[in-house]
């Protein structure tokens, strides 16, 4: 398909900036305490992001950063919608489960469902509206534990597949698999069990497959609107492969982050009303 004829929907967004960002524990295998962060220019390459998907025509909300809660500015972690109705988060790590009640608030007006298992919100679901009539991935093994994933199908009425992360590097979903519309999905078969890329491959016959180089750059930890893919400027190759498929690139600076162990879909939510 050609890159014209890719539709891209318009969005909205929540993004939280990284006011309090610093890399002071180490909760994953990308985070280094040893080494300072640049909050100066965490915030700029934030900003940047936040200004293309507005750029692209896109809404962004912004979350209220809050002080002792430096991973909050990864937005994406705090909860997961879907048609109007939010399923929150309850965080693996007690570094981060007070964020859970700021993303609560945010969801005011909103139908909630508080969740009685570990879950980390878009980090380890991913929405498909247009397969199987509407389809959520989840990811477990790491973070989220696999009785949220029965939960969020409760919650939200639409079928959940789970499937089983294996390699700590990609801990969350959005490391490993990214929707690139409303039907299909790019993603790096050796994160996840045998069984679990039966699934994917019999499910998405034409998903984009990324390799370890793609998923180490962050290449797919992405946000796309259907036809543009926002991406790290690292994953020049997955780029690449996006554009192949039809897609365009769009890529962002967001070095600071990956320090923290996120890009930058981990930096956005995105809010299905
Ligand atoms: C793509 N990823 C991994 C995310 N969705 N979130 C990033 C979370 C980073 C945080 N330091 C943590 O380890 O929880």
């Amino acid at each position: 398909m050609s890159d014209t004829e890719r539709m891209p929907r318009v969005r909205t967004y929540l993004m939280c900036p990284p006011e309090h960002f610093t890399v002071e524990y180490a909760i994953n295998p990308w985070m280094d305490t040893t080494v300072p962060v640049d909050a100066a220019l965490a915030g700029k390459q934030w900003e940047l992001l936040r200004t293309t998907l507005i750029d692209l025509g896109h809404t962004v909300h912004v979350l209220d950063p809050v002080e002792g809660l430096p991973d909050m500015v990864y937005a994406a972690n705090g909860a997961f919608s879907v048609d109007g109705r939010v399923y929150g988060a309850r965080f693996r790590h007690p570094q981060r489960s007070a964020e859970a009640a700021a993303h609560r608030e945010f969801y005011t007006g909103w139908q909630f469902i508080e969740p009685e298992h570990v879950n980390e919100g878009e980090g380890d679901f991913a929405y498909l509206p247009g397969a199987y009539g509407g389809v959520i991935l989840a990811g477990h093994g790491f973070r989220t534990e696999l009785p949220a994933h029965a939960e969020a199908q409760e919650a939200l009425g639409r079928p959940v597949i789970s499937l089983r992360l294996v390699d700590p590097a990609f801990y969350h979903l959005d490391t490993a698999l990214a929707a690139l519309d409303d039907h299909n999905i790019t993603y790096y078969p050796e994160a996840f069990s045998p069984s679990a890329r039966r699934v994917l491959a019999q499910l998405f016959p034409d998903a984009v497959i990324a390799d370890r180089a793609d998923a180490e750059a962050f290449g797919l930890n992405l946000v796309s609107d259907g036809r543009h893919v926002i991406l790290n400027t690292e994953a020049t190759a997955m780029g690449e492969k996006v554009r192949a498929a039809g897609y365009t690139p769009v890529h962002v600076e967001l070095a600071e982050l990956k320090r923290g162990g996120g890009s930058v879909k981990c930096a956005v939510a995105e809010l299905r009303a």
